[in-house]
């Protein structure tokens, strides 16, 4: 990020780091997947299939380069959570940085991973889910919050497998079966199963009852074999999905002893669940209230994705079309979402200034965009590369910045439009240089401290003024919702048609005269 006058607005970024020794736990939750297993007909009340593939995204996240730093996840119905290890320095230990790291990578499997797991269906529309950090002070929390979160699979998988039993076999309506259920304890559930529906439910499979663990198991591997034949074995860790009875006995921990290597030893007993655990595992800030929201995503190692996929250098118009087109789903997705910039592989999403979306909560607002933006991407990534196939799992970062006025708003958006102008000059130059002949290091040197009129000329010297390069490229994109724009046919005196649509403009943001000729953006 280049320096200029308008960088003030970057002041305003705060630091969220998870201090040690707390473990990091992270946990995603699908965003409105009551909806999203019915418009895509998941069986009732466990669907095999779906939550395989929760599980195979989770394997993927912990076999992804870079993420070892997680030491196992544990999941069920549309959720899974994910426990790095207790001294990580992981992104150095930046809490929404980390957070929707994960939730973006996850989503990004789950919309590419879809057809292994239901080959039969297409994904009706993206998927996306929300995020949060817990943080566990030491190893016996870290188990009693595991605890709550197996309990919960088990209650819950108990009720529903209750509840679809009554829809299905006594056609009773949900109502109906609410109300026979409500207030009704383990074993009443338990009998209703085994003396109504002959069911005993501990035969149910264990993945339904006990959700999933997905570890990093030590295999012994045959690497070579030496000169007589022998072999030569070694120990390497494998990711493999576990079911385990019972994470709040010794036993569990005691099966997997490599777990406490990355997380510590216990101290004291492994205990019950306590009341002030049970907040803290729900506790969650909030931003201040009236305060502009701004969300930035960036993706993660863009440089590497851009090169695998061959993008054009230094801009490639397909990839920042994609771009354009998940930042447009974002607005007509999000009512709170106002307007947005993009550059290169970021884009910033600003939310009304009293917007109430997920109660202000960062985790939330942050999580959720970030994955929708993910799924979409994914989505649509070969509607823009016809020809190229997806080599690498795109992911993104967010954050959440809060900005007091509308001026330093405005300071931020121009910030980063400065931004895009100095980057793009740069990286135009750069790349003639090195195309024309020259190592990338000593195109490197030779830009050192140059200005935009030296910049320019150099640009002149290979036939380009800067100032007739598409307008994408040099401003950036913005999308907001245009006017209504009232089509009237005069000649038939037929009323006109409101439309109201999202749009993508190349536009001066700096210059004010954009934002007051576009009051209804951020409202006056
Ligand atoms: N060739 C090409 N590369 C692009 C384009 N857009 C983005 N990139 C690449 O994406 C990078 C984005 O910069 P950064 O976000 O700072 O770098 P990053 O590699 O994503 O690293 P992190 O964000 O720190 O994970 C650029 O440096 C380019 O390498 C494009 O249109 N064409
Ligand atoms: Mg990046
Ligand atoms: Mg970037």
């Amino acid at each position: 990020m280049a320096n200029s006058k308008y960088q003030c607005a970057k002041s305003f970024e705060m630091d969220d780091e998870v201090m040690a020794p707390n473990i990091i736990v992270v946990r995603i939750g699908g965003r409105n997947f009551d909806k999203f297993s019915e418009v895509h007909e998941f069986t009732k009340p466990n669907d095999e299939q779906a939550l395989k593939l929760m599980n195979a995204c989770a394997k993927a996240v912990l076999e992804e380069n870079g993420f070892h730093e997680i030491a196992f996840a544990y999941g069920f119905s549309d959720e899974y959570s994910f426990v790095f290890k207790k001294d990580t320095e992981f992104y150095q230990r930046r809490g929404s940085k980390i957070l929707s790291l994960i939730v973006s990578l996850f989503t990004s499997k789950y919309v590419e991973k879809w057809k292994e797991f239901f080959p039969q269906k297409d994904i009706r529309y993206p998927p996306s889910f929300h995020s949060r950090v817990v943080s566990c002070a030491s190893l016996e929390v870290l188990q009693s919050y595991l605890t709550w979160r197996q309990k919960d699979c088990h209650d819950k998988n108990q009720y529903a497998t209750c509840f679809w039993e009554l829809i299905r076999r006594r056609e009773y309506d949900r109502e109906k079966a609410n109300g026979i259920l409500k207030n009704t304890q383990k074993q009443q559930k338990h009998d209703l199963l085994f003396k109504e529906f002959e069911i005993n439910y501990k035969e149910l499979p264990d993945i339904f009852r006990q959700g999933s663990f997905v570890l990093k198991q030590e295999v012994e591997e045959i690497t070579k074999y030496g000169i007589d034949g022998t072999p030569v074995k070694r120990m390497r860790r494998k990711v493999t999905t576990v079911h385990s009875k019972n994470v709040t006995s010794r036993s569990f921990w005691s099966t997997h002893p490599y777990l406490l290597k990355e997380l510590g030893e216990f101290e004291g007993d492994i205990c019950k669940i306590k009341p002030e655990f049970m907040k803290s595992f729900q506790f969650e800030n909030k931003l201040l209230p009236s305060t502009w929201i701004v969300i930035r995503i960036d993706g993660c190692h863009f440089h590497k994705f851009s090169d695998i996929h061959d993008f054009e250098k230094p801009n490639d118009t397909n990839a920042l079309n994609l771009m354009n087109s998940c930042a447009m789903a974002v607005v007509e997705e999000f009512n709170d979402v106002v307007f947005a910039y993009g550059v290169s592989d970021e884009y910033s999403f600003v939310l009304k200034k009293d917007s109430q979306f997920y109660g202000r909560r960062p985790s939330e607002i942050v999580s959720v965009i970030t994955s929708f933006f993910t799924s979409v991407y994914v989505m649509k990534w070969k509607e823009c590369f016809l020809l190229t196939k997806l080599k690498l799992s795109p992911y993104f970062d967010g954050r959440a910045i809060c900005y007091p006025s509308k001026e330093i708003l405005l300071d931020y958006l121009a910030w980063r439009q400065v931004d895009c102008h100095i980057n793009n000059q740069y990286n135009t130059c750069f790349w003639m240089l090195v195309k024309s002949g020259m190592t990338k290091n000593k195109a490197q040197e030779y830009l050192k401290g140059t200005q935009t009129q030296e910049k320019n000329k150099l640009l002149n010297r290979f036939g380009i003024d800067y100032n007739t390069l598409p307008i994408m490229f040099r401003q950036g994109s913005s999308v907001f919702w245009g006017m209504e724009e009232s089509t009237t046919n005069e000649m038939e005196g037929v009323p006109g048609i409101s439309v109201k649509k999202v749009v993508v403009d190349y536009i001066n943001i700096i210059d004010k005269s954009f934002w007051y000729d576009h009051p209804h953006i951020l409202g006056e």
